[in-house]
């Protein structure tokens, strides 16, 4: 086996999970998978590898499962936005305590907690070894966050988005609801689209999909699984335009 094994990425566009991050706990943050998180990305740091960040609220809160509650949407929507602030938050500080360089950056005002989103300021904090950890999603209700780690990952010229989830990858059905679902390896974008395999939303399948963005979908519970990715060793799920 070679030793010279390179990263396959410059730079990328990591999206967490906000449900992974609360472990076996009904809700909030286990700090022992937001310590591990941010070591593993302190790795990457130290590889020379750019990570911008987004982090869902899953953990905290839903739009949608708000309204189903009675409350007004875009109320729930706004709610789940701040949800993925506090994440952000919580990672900064646990990145912070790694002795890892982190910027967080919120797409709504927020001042006196963290910056507004800056497209060039992003670049320039990247450039410099600093994590930018994107919060708020777009800023906008009816959205998720995996539209905005899409958004993020092109505005950023990641060159992919790599999206750590609960299961190995993308399965022909919910693995979770169906044990015997098939694993599959490679995948197109037409693919995922006509089948509607929704370990991500279509709107964020279709941004990626227009915009030629590859996505990596892998367990982030598995030790190592996001080194394996970096190293382009055969992990997860790809997503691209290449795969027939
Ligand atoms: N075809 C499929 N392949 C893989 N997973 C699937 C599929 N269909 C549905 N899923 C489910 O999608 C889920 C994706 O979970 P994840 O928590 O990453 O989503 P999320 O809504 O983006 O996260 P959060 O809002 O917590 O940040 C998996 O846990 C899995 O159960
Ligand atoms: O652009 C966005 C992103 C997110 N939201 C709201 O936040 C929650 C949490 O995000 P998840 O992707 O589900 O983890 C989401 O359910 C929305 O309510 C948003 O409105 N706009």
């Amino acid at each position: 086996m070679s030793t010279n094994l390179k990263p396959t990425y410059r730079r990328i566009l990591l999206k967490l999970s906000g449900e992974a991050l609360m472990g076996d706990e009904g809700f909030g943050i286990d700090p022992k998978i937001l310590d591990r998180m941010a070591q593993e990305i302190k790795e990457l740091v130290e590889m020379g590898i750019q990570v911008g960040l987004v982090i869902g609220g899953g953990n905290l809160f839903r739009g949608a499962g708000l309204a189903e509650a009675g409350m007004n949407r875009v109320v729930g929507d706004q709610m789940g936005m701040l949800a993925t602030v506090m994440n952000g938050l919580a990672m900064r500080d646990a990145l912070h305590r790694a002795f890892v360089n982190a910027r967080l950056m919120s797409a709504i005002d927020l001042a006196g907690v963290c910056d507004t989103y800056n497209w060039a300021e992003a670049i320039s904090l990247l450039k410099s070894g600093r994590v930018v950890i994107f919060s708020a999603g777009t800023g906008n209700p009816f959205f998720t966050t995996d539209s905005a780690a899409c958004l993020r990952g092109i505005e950023i010229e990641a060159d992919a988005v790599l999206k750590a989830t609960k299961v190995d990858g993308i399965y022909s059905e919910d693995p979770v609801k169906n044990p015997n679902a098939e694993l599959y390896k490679h995948l197109n974008y037409h693919q995922v689209l006509e089948q509607e395999l929704k370990v991500m939303d279509l709107a964020a399948f279709t941004l990626a999909r227009d915009h030629n963005m590859p996505i990596r979908v892998f367990n982030m519970n598995k030790p190592g699984a996001l080194k394996s990715v970096i190293m382009g060793e055969d992990e997860g799920t790809t997503i691209d335009n290449l795969t027939e």
